[in-house]
């Protein structure tokens, strides 16, 4: 079957949490519309540019791609960007059921409101392979998100100034695109409208004795999250299209790019209603708690009703093992176990650390802070066109038996380079992700990696420098969970393994809007022989002429 979305993307006044302000929207909405498939659909997504000056490029975050790289809306590297007044049309198979999201991959656009849902279904009467390991009554969808009011230009041009004007905590945390900004009316804003539907509370309904799935999604820009439904422990069973040995949390931590689903019981006091609550873990909270309401049926309450009690504040915002446990938790379902090749081909070693260029403050991976190129990879390495990118392949590892972790690090210059590994076909690969301390003495942050065109399997993780010769064997080769984006915990490794066998261009970034915009990210190649006819529309930028002479 086919899915057909006709999306006109275009710049609205928006209220997501009672402030006005200017939005990239789908359709007039941000989000925007949750695309719903099935297993095995073809999804095709008619992409209309109707930004007056700005151009668009969307990633369908979680799907692999498998044999259509030049769908990955990855601009520079699988396409160029979609020009203001031009329509571009994306195809592409939904081969596993799960929870994913889309978002644009241009710029800071993502945070300026372009991200929605997409959800994969199980086929009706699907093997034991494919079908849930889990049963449940209904389903609600829960989309997370961090919101300023300065414009990503102005925060962009912040994170480009010497020195750098850091933009801070966001204004508000929203759930499915709404909010509220805790000091709306307080202030008088003029652009404040508290009763602007599009900031109403949003409400879940449930029906007393019965088990609901929620998926939840996290679109952040910057804000790691711990979500929490009052009064309703939650079982974990799926993240990233991939079903989870089921355990219990009171609070989920959910990074930017990751999804989960969980289960509740609406076994609660049904007279009254409950809180969802989203708080800020990880940074200094300097942001309301983001809510939306639990509405019981065939009780005493209405669904408009406000909870009695004062919306949870979560866990200590800086209580890091908490947050790693859940990491480590986070294993394969016993029936849905895909263990991974017992060892790897190649090591990469990703030494994490924030530095300085011409006074700049830039992320680099291994020192070296990642441009994107003008011409796309794809098209570059398909088409051999010279000259497009850096064709030195940046550092394969770092100084990691004398790097301090822990301390600032003494020369912070980096260097800047559009070079990208190239990876031999159907090789397995290993990369551990290496945190550290930031320009700041006893700074570091939480990262969120995420690989386009891959899952990869979580290997382990740990706190304080990774040792090569020691980490390996500490590694789950047993029952890891395979993702797409994965935490790097602060002053913590990360380790993963994946097989590179989907031909195409991918990029591997931390999905922290500011970090990748500020270089954090790196390119991988695999198979670009294997690579099919390129579309001619992905082209047109740099030296990519698209046939045009
Ligand atoms: O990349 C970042 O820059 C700021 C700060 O380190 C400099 O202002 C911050 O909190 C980040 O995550």
């Amino acid at each position: 079957k086919t899915v057909h979305e006709k999306w006109d993307i275009s710049d609205q006044f928006a209220y997501p949490d009672c402030v006005r302000k200017l939005a990239v929207t789908i359709n007039g909405h941000t989000p925007g519309p949750t695309i719903r498939a099935v297993q095995g659909d073809t999804v095709v997504v008619t992409v209309k540019n109707s930004l007056l000056t700005e151009n668009v490029a969307i990633h369908w975050h979680g799907i692999r791609q498998i044999g259509t790289p030049w769908a990955d809306g990855t601009e520079g590297v699988t396409q160029c960007p979609i020009l203001p007044g031009d329509t571009f049309v994306y195809t592409f198979v939904v081969d596993r059921p799960g929870t994913y999201m889309y978002h644009a991959h241009y710029g800071m656009q993502r945070s300026a409101g372009l991200n929605g849902m997409i959800i994969v279904s199980v086929p009706p009467g699907a093997g034991p392979d494919v079908a849930e390991p889990f049963a449940y009554d209904g389903e609600h969808d829960v989309l997370l998100n961090d919101w300023w009011h300065k414009s990503t230009y102005e925060q962009a041009a912040g994170l480009a100034a010497v020195p750098i004007v850091w933009v801070g905590e966001p204004q508000s945390l929203l759930i499915n695109g709404r909010g509220r900004f805790v000091n709306c009316s307080a202030l008088g804003l003029a652009s404040c409208n508290e009763t602007h539907p599009e900031c109403s509370t949003p409400v879940f309904a449930v029906v007393p004795g019965k088990t609901y799935r929620f998926r939840i999604g996290s679109m952040t820009s910057l804000s790691a999250l711990n979500f929490e439904i009052e009064g309703h422990p939650m079982t974990v069973v799926e993240t990233d299209g991939h079903y989870v040995k089921p355990f219990v949390v009171k609070n989920l931590n959910i990074y930017s790019g990751e999804t989960y689903s969980v289960l509740i019981t609406a076994d609660q006091d049904p007279n009254r209603n409950y809180w969802l609550a989203s708080n800020v873990v990880s940074r200094k909270p300097g942001t309301l708690t983001g809510t939306a309401v639990l509405a019981y049926y065939g009780g005493h309450s209405s669904p408009r009703d406000v909870p009695p009690t004062t919306p949870p504040t979560g866990p200590a915002w800086n209580d890091t093992t908490y947050r790693i446990n859940q990491s480590i938790a986070t294993v394969a379902h016993p029936a849905h176990v895909y263990a991974p090749p017992p060892s790897s081909d190649r090591t990469i070693l990703l030494l994490n650390s924030q530095n300085r260029i011409d006074g700049r403050t830039k992320w680099a991976i291994n020192n070296v802070s990642f441009t994107l190129p003008h011409t796309p990879y794809l098209v570059a390495l398909k088409d051999r066109l010279q000259g497009t990118f850096d064709p030195r392949p940046p550092p394969e590892t770092y100084n990691h038996t004398a790097y301090d972790v822990y301390g600032v690090q003494p020369n912070p210059n980096a260097t800047s380079s559009n070079g990208l590994y190239r990876l031999a076909f159907g090789s397995v690969v290993d990369v551990v992700l290496q945190n550290a301390n930031m320009l700041a003495p006893n700074n570091s942050e939480t990262h969120p990696w995420h690989l386009h065109g891959h899952d990869f399997w979580v290997l382990g993780y740990g706190v304080g420098r990774f040792d090569p010769a020691v980490h390996p064997a500490t590694y789950n080769l047993r029952d890891p969970i395979l993702k797409n984006t994965v935490a790097v915990h602060p002053y913590g490794w990360t380790a993963l393994r994946w097989r590179a066998d989907n031909p195409g261009v991918w990029a591997f970034h931390c999905h922290i809007e500011a970090h990748f915009f500020m270089g954090m990210g790196i390119v991988f190649e695999e198979g670009i022989e294997r690579v099919g006819k390129l579309p001619r529309e992905i082209m047109g930028c740099g030296s990519s002429n698209g046939g045009h002479h």
